[in-house]
């Protein structure tokens, strides 16, 4: 990468400006003398500043806004903030506060971010992509917005969640920014209330469905394969109809995968094994119920099953483990709702609509909420799940926090500190007596960075589903005895670039050993992992 700007012109490019940090040297040499404060800062200092600006405003929205300008003037400064402190900065950035820049997107947009591409462009889509400044992208997240976390359709409004799943690419795993491509394919909405607000940027019209649908991805997928063919297509937060189906076109064809069906199950089931080594049980004597029977239960569900193969289930004994409860009750055999992607995990058992009930009957280990709707696990259903385990696994996963489907205070206290807890979006502390208990995030964002160093150290051909599983054990055995204690089931995200660079390495090895690596493996992976990865450091002018 370098800088094909001087003059003040540098000072409005995001990837080479270093506003107050430009040395008096530099000033004079690139034409800048006199745009700035006399006082050449250092990195450092201006990290200090961005924190001061952020502790005066009193909004997790405005912080959001902040650190956007912020990307879009000065990138490094932007990950200097970010990685002084992920834990602080993820809930900024991305789950909760991105959900609602999100859903006031329209309102709030400032600098426009990546590329949008309406299906009016279909036949065109090659040359609007050529027409991205950077030559070599390895990473894109696509969304066509149609379920934006837990908050539905929100068409183009969705952009937030690539821009904000790149971001983490480079903050936990080191993934350099140039290298990665935020894009909203516009197929329309069908919220009403977006499609009447004047301020909406999206399409005006209903979603498009089936073959033209199809056809347009078709188009996508073949154009980014052949600009990019060293590239990775992530496809984020598409409604369950589209993703399945795209995964299963697209997954042997190229490059790809599915954030909410791969990712979602491989942070589950490192979840799994940590909250196994707090109940010393085997997985294979566990039982799952899924709150929500859509992409997140069904690849969760089927993740869980293929790491119960490894520990010598037979794949029928351990999906028949794995329990949906959708909003239509059980998913049993007899039911004439259920999807093919459902099919494996809706067994033989009397039709149920009680979630209690159902607990009552199928007597679960460990519940998972993935049904975008807030307080499910209410009281009862706590109780239920203390009553009949010692210790409960209890994953509220929806995201953001307005519709998780408990907060940790509940899960604690209803269960009487028994409960091995995660949830999609963070929480903080929670005291119950003389015990301090700290809930893990089980959130994908433990393995999609991760994931994409992974694939970049390697140029990998493919993404395979037994990644997703050295993933998950990857994950797992980060997680110290001391965590543990604390009740923290995934590594702590103060330190989260470290844990992700060791998934990465461990994912790498997999992906050399599966002979899908397109470099020559290295004498030491995590080595050659270490030296790819970003670090905020202003590059050369
Ligand atoms: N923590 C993490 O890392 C991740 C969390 N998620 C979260 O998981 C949630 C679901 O995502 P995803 O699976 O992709 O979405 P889907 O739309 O595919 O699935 C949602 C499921 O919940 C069901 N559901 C809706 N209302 C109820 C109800 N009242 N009771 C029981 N089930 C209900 C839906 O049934 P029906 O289709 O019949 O309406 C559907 O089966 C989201 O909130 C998302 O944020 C997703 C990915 C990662
Ligand atoms: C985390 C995530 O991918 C989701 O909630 O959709
Ligand atoms: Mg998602």
């Amino acid at each position: 990468m370098s800088a094909t700007l001087a003059g003040p012109a540098l000072l409005h490019d995001p990837a080479f400006n270093r506003g107050s940090a430009f040395a008096a040297a530099d000033r004079a040499r690139l034409g800048i003398e006199g745009f700035l404060p006399p006082v050449a800062d250092t990195l450092e200092t201006q990290v200090a500043r961005v924190h001061v600006q952020l502790g005066t405003l009193d909004n997790d929205l405005q912080k959001y806004l902040l650190l956007s300008d912020l990307q879009a003037r000065n990138e490094t400064l932007f990950y200097a903030v970010l990685m002084s402190d992920p834990a602080v900065f993820m809930p900024l950035v991305y789950t909760p506060t991105v959900g609602e820049a999100c859903q006031k997107f329209d309102h709030v947009l400032r600098a426009a971010r990546g590329m949008y591409l309406p299906i009016t462009a279909k036949g065109r889509l090659k040359e609007l992509l050529a027409n991205w400044p950077q030559k070599d992208v390895r990473f894109i997240v696509v969304t066509d917005g149609e379920r934006i976390l837990g908050l539905g359709d929100l068409g183009v409004n969705g952009m937030g969640i690539p821009v904000g799943k790149l971001a983490l690419y480079t903050v936990c795993a080191g993934v350099p920014p140039e290298l990665t491509l935020p894009i909203t394919l516009d197929v329309g909405t069908n919220t009403a209330t977006l499609l009447e607000d004047p301020l909406y940027l999206g399409l005006r019209q209903h979603r498009v469905r089936g073959a033209d649908y199809d056809a347009f991805i078709e188009e996508f997928v073949s154009a980014i394969m052949e600009l990019y063919p060293k590239c990775c297509l992530q496809w984020e937060d598409f409604a369950n109809i589209n993703a399945v189906p795209i995964l299963a076109r697209y997954r042997d064809q190229t490059c790809t995968y599915n954030d909410d069906i791969q990712g979602t199950a491989a942070v589950a089931v490192a979840g799994i094994y940590g909250a196994l080594r707090i109940s010393g049980q085997k997985l294979t004597d566990q039982t799952f119920l899924f709150l929500g029977g859509g992409s997140a239960a069904t690849g969760i569900a089927e993740l869980i099953s293929q790491a119960m193969v490894l520990e010598g289930a037979t794949i029928e004994e351990a999906r028949a483990r794995n329990w949906l409860f959708d909003v239509n009750g059980l998913m049993v055999k007899s039911r004439t709702d259920i999807a093919g992607f459902q099919a494996p995990f809706a067994h033989d058992h009397a039709p149920l609509t009680s979630f209690v009930d159902a607990i009552k009957q199928i007597k679960p280990t460990g519940i998972v909420g993935v049904s975008t709707v807030p307080k499910l696990f209410n009281q009862a259903v706590i109780e239920a799940m203390a009553e009949i385990n010692d210790r409960p696994i209890i994953f509220p996963y929806s995201n953001p926090t307005s519709r998780s489907e408990c907060t940790a205070e509940e899960a604690y206290k209803w269960s009487g500190g028994r409960a091995i807890f995660a949830s999609g979006s963070p929480f903080p502390p929670v005291t119950l007596g003389d015990k301090t208990f700290v809930p893990g995030q089980g959130n994908n964002v433990y393995i999609f960075p991760a994931m994409g160093m992974a694939v970049l150290a390697t140029e990998a051909t493919r993404v395979t589903e037994d990644m997703f599983i050295v993933a998950a054990q990857a994950v797992a055995e980060q997680v110290t005895q001391e965590d543990l204690d604390r009740g923290l089931i995934y590594p702590p995200q103060h330190d989260i670039r470290t844990a992700s660079l060791h998934v990465a390495a461990r994912v790498a090895e997999r992906i050399f050993d599966n002979g899908l690596a397109r470099v020559p493996r290295p004498d030491d992976i995590a080595a050659h992992i270490e030296a790819l990865a970003y670090l905020p450091v202003y590059p050369a002018v």
